[in-house]
């Protein structure tokens, strides 16, 4: 991509998205506007990325601007945004919503909804645009360079995609967390603990993605009857942890949902 890319916020989501986009895009094209003196530095020193204090200090001729604040924060940010395609990377909030604030509205709004694995390339973006239905190629090839992408015209699901695969990888660092503490627990040195989980999971993950067989049959493969593993995964269901995993995602979908009802409150 040869194309100029501005960032407002400058926090863990930019870090992750700007970390995978400068293995491929030049960092002379990437500029960033955080308020904090300490990502500004971190974000220039790691990635050579332009940064600026505020908003205004953007250079004038973007071609893309990503808005990637906290929800709540988003109003002032639309209000002084100017770029002919703009990108919000927020929970939550609604493009109906955002529209209101613009005073220069954009020719294309596109909503989107990433993932931290950006930052190695393993990146998983839904995105929705309006108009509804259109799709932007320089939005797309920006997330197309930091990992996968999908689009949809039902901008709701991206309530739901964010508590799938927005908060996914808290979940895996979580279970990983589990795997690692059971290790150490049961004796096993702390490096070797994390050693083991993680190459785990990184097999079982790429496994399930080149396989056509289904995670159950995976699971099946490995949990033999009589076995080890079935012990293991007996207790799992006895406790219902499958329940527990979806009633979580749940609530996680109802907080998007809250934060796009407390902000379109607010606007009315
Ligand atoms: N973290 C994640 O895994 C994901 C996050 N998102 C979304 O990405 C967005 C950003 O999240 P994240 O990076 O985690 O949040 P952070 O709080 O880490 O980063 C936001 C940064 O923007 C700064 N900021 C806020 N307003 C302005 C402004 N007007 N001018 C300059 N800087 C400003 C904040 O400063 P200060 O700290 O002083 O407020 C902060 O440094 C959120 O809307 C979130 O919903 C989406 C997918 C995944
Ligand atoms: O937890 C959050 O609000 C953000 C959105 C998805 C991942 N992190």
């Amino acid at each position: 991509m040869n194309t100029t890319i501005a960032f407002v916020g400058g926090g863990h989501m930019t870090a992750a998205l700007v970390g995978g986009l400068v293995k491929t895009h030049p960092a002379a094209n990437i500029y960033i506007a955080d308020r904090n003196d300490g990502k500004r530095t971190h974000l220039h020193t790691k990635f050579g990325v332009t940064t600026v204090t505020a908003q205004a200090d953007l250079p004038a001729n973007i071609d893309l601007l990503v808005l990637s604040v906290k929800p709540t924060d988003m109003q002032p940010v639309c209000e002084q945004a100017q770029a002919a395609t703009i990108v919000s990377v927020a929970a939550g909030l609604r493009l109906a919503n955002m529209e209101q604030w613009f005073s220069s509205p954009p020719t294309m709004l596109v909503r989107a909804m990433p993932n931290t694995p950006a930052a190695v390339g393993y990146g998983m973006t839904a995105c929705y645009a309006r108009p509804p239905a259109t799709t932007s190629t320089l939005v797309n090839s920006l997330f197309s360079a930091v990992g996968d992408v999908v689009w949809t015209e039902n901008e709701s699901l991206l309530d739901t995609i964010t508590a799938i695969s927005g908060s996914g990888p808290a979940y895996i660092y979580y279970f990983l967390e589990a795997l690692e503490e059971a290790a150490i627990v049961m004796g096993i040195p702390p490096q070797m603990a994390r050693r083991l989980a993680i190459q785990t999971l990184r097999g079982g993950g790429e496994m399930a993605r080149l396989t056509e067989t289904t995670p159950a049959e995976l699971r099946h493969a490995v949990a033999l009857k009589g076995g080890v593993t079935e012990r293991a995964i007996n207790v799992m269901e006895e406790k219902q942890l499958k329940k527990i995993i979806k009633t979580a995602i749940q609530s996680a979908r109802t907080r998007a949902q809250q934060i796009g009802d407390e902000l379109q409150s607010k606007d009315n």
